[in-house]
């Protein structure tokens, strides 16, 4: 059943810390995207700015489309986690994941003069990897995108919000 937009819980909003710049809450200069589920399918409606154009300016940039479809899709694997285990995102110990691979088909170019909206379905899951496939769409329900985002669970030390590398250089 689909949540009224007073209802929704977003999953940006338990991941305490995060940083990153497509989905960090935690970002004042980011997307700060929002994602939550409706039903099976995870879903992300956003409002680009007009910085976020292509050369003509009512075109949305690719990258900026990437971003927003990475960021949904490894919110989309970490919520599932959390949702598979019972717990809502942020409670208990953390799940992270990070992605793998993110593959962007540009079907068609994308308005920017609306909110677009980001889909997407589990398609494939084991315990270390999860597999969203993300359908993009204008404001005028254009599909303008389709796309595969693979996340890979990272250990809880990834979302140390003062960084990753101490861990690193500390294991090698
Ligand atoms: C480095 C920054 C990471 C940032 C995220 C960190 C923590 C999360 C924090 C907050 C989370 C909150 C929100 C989401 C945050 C960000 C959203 C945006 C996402 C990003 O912006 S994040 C930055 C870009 N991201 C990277 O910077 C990753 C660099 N990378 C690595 O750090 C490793 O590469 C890793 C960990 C991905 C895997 O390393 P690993 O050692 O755990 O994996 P392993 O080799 O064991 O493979 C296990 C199975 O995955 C298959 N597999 C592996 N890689 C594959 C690939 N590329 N394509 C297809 N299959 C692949 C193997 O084939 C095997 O498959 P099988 O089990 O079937 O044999």
């Amino acid at each position: 059943m689909s949540q009224s937009e007073l209802e929704r819980t977003y999953f940006q909003d338990g991941l305490h810390g995060n940083h990153c710049y497509g989905c960090g809450a935690w970002n004042d200069k980011g997307l700060q995207i929002k994602s939550f589920w409706d039903g099976d399918e995870s879903v992300c409606i956003y409002q680009p700015k007009p910085h976020h154009s292509a050369m003509p300016p009512d075109v949305m940039n690719g990258g900026t489309i990437a971003a927003i479809i990475d960021c949904h899709g490894v919110c989309s694997a970490i919520a599932d986690a959390y949702r598979t285990e019972g717990r809502e995102v942020g409670d208990g110990e953390k799940i992270w994941y990070a992605t793998a691979s993110l593959t962007v088909n540009y079907r068609k170019p994308t308005r920017i003069d609306g909110p677009v909206t980001a889909r997407a379905r589990l398609t494939e899951k084991t315990d270390k990897k999860t597999m969203f496939e993300v359908d993009f769409f204008s404001h005028d329900g254009v599909l303008t995108c389709d796309a595969s985002v693979l996340s890979l669970r990272v250990p809880s030390e990834w979302a140390d919000p003062t960084g990753l590398f101490k861990h690193i250089d500390s294991n090698s």
